[in-house]
């Protein structure tokens, strides 16, 4: 679903993420783990040609579209429907004066899909109650929205999820909640989820994969499990010690 060769995204002349290999397939997960400013949004915004005002350079193919050669109408096209990004606070994004089962409906047209049973369904498969269609963004917690996030991507038929920090703003109840849903969606509907966290805690309960980022280099990968149980980096083990 996801492959990136030889990536490096610069600002200016300053180069915040260089990735030589990142894949990821049907039904896996794989994290994104680093301490802050080391360039895992940048590489997550990037693989849907998000990251305006930078240079991109590599090769980067999502759900059979080649991102940096693709033109505008080619991206949109992917965006939301079948990769959907689900950002640190998505109440943000979300019109406020806007019912949330009017907004989903009116992202479901866009598309060309739609139905109230559709709806329906996405909302309860992230274990939300159908109710929360009638309300407006403000009613909303922060879990319910990152969960709301999800369920609008799953409307839309999403095949992969880009997630960052996705359960950032939330208690741990919650993120537990949330971890679940994204790993029940990902077994029962072969969802692709690439998460960006600093949670190597979280990453160690989904992943199956994880890279490491420092100062916007890979500095390790390689399976999850064993990344964290034997870290080869000294920057890997210094996030693991700090672990609470
Ligand atoms: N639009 C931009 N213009 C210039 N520099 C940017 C821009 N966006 C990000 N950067 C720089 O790129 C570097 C990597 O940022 P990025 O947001 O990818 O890191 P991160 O690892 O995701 O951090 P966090 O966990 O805080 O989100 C940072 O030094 C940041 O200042």
């Amino acid at each position: 679903m996801i492959e990136v060769r030889d990536l490096q995204v610069r600002y200016g002349e300053r180069l915040v993420a260089d990735v030589p290999e990142l894949d990821v397939r049907e039904g896996e997960c794989v994290a994104i783990v680093g301490e802050s400013g080391s360039g895992k949004s940048t590489t997550l915004l990037s693989l849907l040609g998000l990251t305006e005002g930078a240079h991109v350079s590599g090769n980067i193919r999502v759900c059979g579209v080649e991102v940096l050669q693709a033109p505008e109408r080619r991206l949109r096209e992917i965006r939301g429907a079948r990769v959907a990004l689900v950002m640190q606070s998505p109440q943000a994004a979300l019109s406020p004066t806007t019912r949330l089962g009017t907004l989903m409906r009116r992202a479901l047209k866009l598309h060309g899909l739609g139905g109230d049973r559709v709806m329906v369904e996405a909302v309860e498969a992230v274990m939300l109650d159908p109710g929360i269609l009638r309300r407006y963004p403000h009613e909303i917690s922060g879990g319910q929205a990152q969960r709301f996030a999800i369920a609008l991507a799953i409307a839309l038929g999403a095949e992969v999820i880009l997630a960052d920090e996705p359960t950032s703003a939330l208690d741990v109840t919650v993120q537990a909640e949330v971890v679940g849903v994204l790993r029940r969606l990902r077994e029962e509907r072969g969802l692709a989820l690439l998460l960006v966290s600093h949670d190597l805690a979280l990453v160690s309960t989904i992943a199956d994969r994880v890279l490491v980022m420092k100062d916007g280099a890979v500095v390790e990968s390689g399976p999850a499990a064993e990344v964290l149980a034997a870290p080869s980096h000294p920057y890997t083990r210094e996030l693991l010690e700090a672990l609470p």
